[in-house]
């Protein structure tokens, strides 16, 4: 049987079981395409059917979180856990608090991460959750009662050995610290239940900043195998909140110019490149709640009315904002504009037109389970932190992931090494597959 056959009788039978559910069925099908006759050719993964397990996750609680407002009337949310696999070790993964939070997202977010955090070498297993309710135009004191009806909901279920949650889109510092004290106050217990917290109460040195500068290490050492620098370059990076801030903070600090920054009400075009200055208001406004549309005077960038920093004339692109966020026609822009490296800083964020797109333009494209695998990679390090209840410095934490990040771009790009090109979806998907299938097929039937 060829491969596109296996894919489709396999694809087939997880459609028909997960009706409803696009954004999972499109992040496994890219899995499987690249890893099904790996599975057929190694005969332990094939007994022990490993894909077909990763086709549903361990286990998902949904459960009702019940909060009052600063009106005192009762509002009800959805909240959800997915925990994707344990494999290799506790589940681990975000939360995201968005209206547009469904099911289907949380599993698709929970099976790249089981795969992500094989890559990062840790022993971290795969699972993310959140809810559907919208921090947007809630008080403080609102958003801290419902982070603590959230937690009264899912302490049952996670744990320092069995379930580590952290931030994710609408989820920081702030919200891990209020989540944290709900925890600590039900369970009687202090542990690292959480990562990314504050660091005067566990939290690791440089987890803010560790996924979007995990992103440049990343591109850096995709351009140093082409023999060039990120010195000079153009960058476009959408999005306005934590990965796109400290990603243009640490391109700056490189000597790269980085061109726009975005938000979902429009973009800001700096032609001559954003300074550390204009990148503070980003992240001020993002703080406040409030859009990027009337930058001080002293900003190096105009403000644009859409969302689509795609068609400035660059070297590099960095979606950081959220899922399929780029289209076909948003990728083909890319490509017109000279665009030569892609490296994903959110999680999926191009539709399947905009991978066909970008790879037939033969544009490096570095897949978000790799080039965004520095923040989770860094909890990993707050849990070690957390257990041996000792600290690293700022220092050491870069230090380790400027090295994990090396490290997963030089597995993966073996990997996926095809005659005088990288690919590195691939490479990072069998190097992530090959992982978390020598574990479970080392398991049995359970
Ligand atoms: N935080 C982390 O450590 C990690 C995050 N990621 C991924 O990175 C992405 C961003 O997460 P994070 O920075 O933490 O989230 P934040 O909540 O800090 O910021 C998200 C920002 O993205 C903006 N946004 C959403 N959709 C769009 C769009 N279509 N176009 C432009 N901007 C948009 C939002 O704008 P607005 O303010 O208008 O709503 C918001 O400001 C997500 O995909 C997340 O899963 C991946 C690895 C780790
Ligand atoms: O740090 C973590 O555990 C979660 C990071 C995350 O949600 C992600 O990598 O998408």
């Amino acid at each position: 049987m060829s491969r596109d056959s296996l894919l489709e009788e396999f694809m087939e039978e997880v459609e028909a079981r997960n009706p409803g559910e696009p954004e999972f069925l499109q992040a496994l099908r890219h899995v499987a395409r690249d890893t099904i006759t790996i599975e057929k050719a190694h005969a332990e993964y094939a007994r022990a059917r490993v894909l077909a397990r990763l086709a549903k996750p361990d286990r998902m609680v949904e459960f009702r979180v019940t909060w009052q407002d600063d009106d005192h009337r009762i509002r009800v949310n959805r909240g959800w856990r997915v925990q994707h696999s344990n494999a290799i070790g506790p589940y681990k993964g975000g939360l995201r608090f968005h209206p547009s939070v469904t099911p289907s997202i949380l599993k698709f977010l929970a099976f790249e991460q089981t795969f992500k955090n094989a890559l990062t070498g840790l022993p971290l297993g795969g699972g993310k959750g959140g809810s559907d309710f919208d921090p947007r135009g809630h008080s403080d004191a609102e958003i801290m009662r419902f982070c603590q009806a959230f937690m009264m909901q899912l302490t049952p279920f996670i744990g320092p050995d069995r379930d580590v949650p952290a931030g994710d889109i609408n989820v920081g510092t702030r919200e891990i610290g209020w989540l944290f004290a709900a925890y600590k106050a039900q369970a009687n217990e202090f542990t690292g239940v959480l990562t990314g917290k504050g660091r005067s109460f566990g939290g690791s040195a440089v987890r803010v900043e560790a996924t979007g500068w995990g992103l440049v290490y990343f591109t850096q050492a995709m351009l140093a195998v082409q023999g060039e620098d990120i010195e000079g370059k153009r960058i476009a990076i959408s999005g306005k909140g934590n990965v796109a801030t400290h990603a243009a903070e640490k391109a700056i600090a490189c000597g790269a110019r980085v061109i726009t920054l975005s938000d979902t009400s429009g973009t800001l075009i700096a032609p001559d490149g954003l300074t550390f200055e204009d990148v503070a208001w980003v992240r001020a406004c993002k703080e406040a709640g409030s859009d990027i549309s009337e930058p001080p005077r002293t900003c190096n960038a105009k403000y644009h009315d859409g969302n689509n920093p795609w068609e400035q004339e660059v070297d590099i692109a960095l979606p950081c904002a959220t899922q399929n966020e780029i289209d076909g026609p948003m990728a083909q822009a890319l490509v017109d504009g000279g665009t030569r490296y892609l490296a994903e800083g959110a999680n999926m964020p191009l539709a399947d037109e905009a991978v066909a797109t970008i790879a037939k333009a033969n544009i490096t494209r570095a897949p978000g389970k790799a080039s965004n695998a520095g923040g989770v990679a860094v909890s990993g390090l707050e849990m070690s932190q957390n257990s041996r209840r000792r600290f690293a410095t700022p220092e050491e934490v870069d230090a380790d992931l400027k090295d994990i990040m090396r490290t997963i771009h030089a597995r993966i790009a073996d990997e996926g090494r095809d005659d005088d090109r990288i690919d590195y979806s691939r490479g990072a998907n069998v190097a992530s597959f090959r992982r978390v299938a020598d574990a479970i097929a080392s398991m049995g039937a359970i």
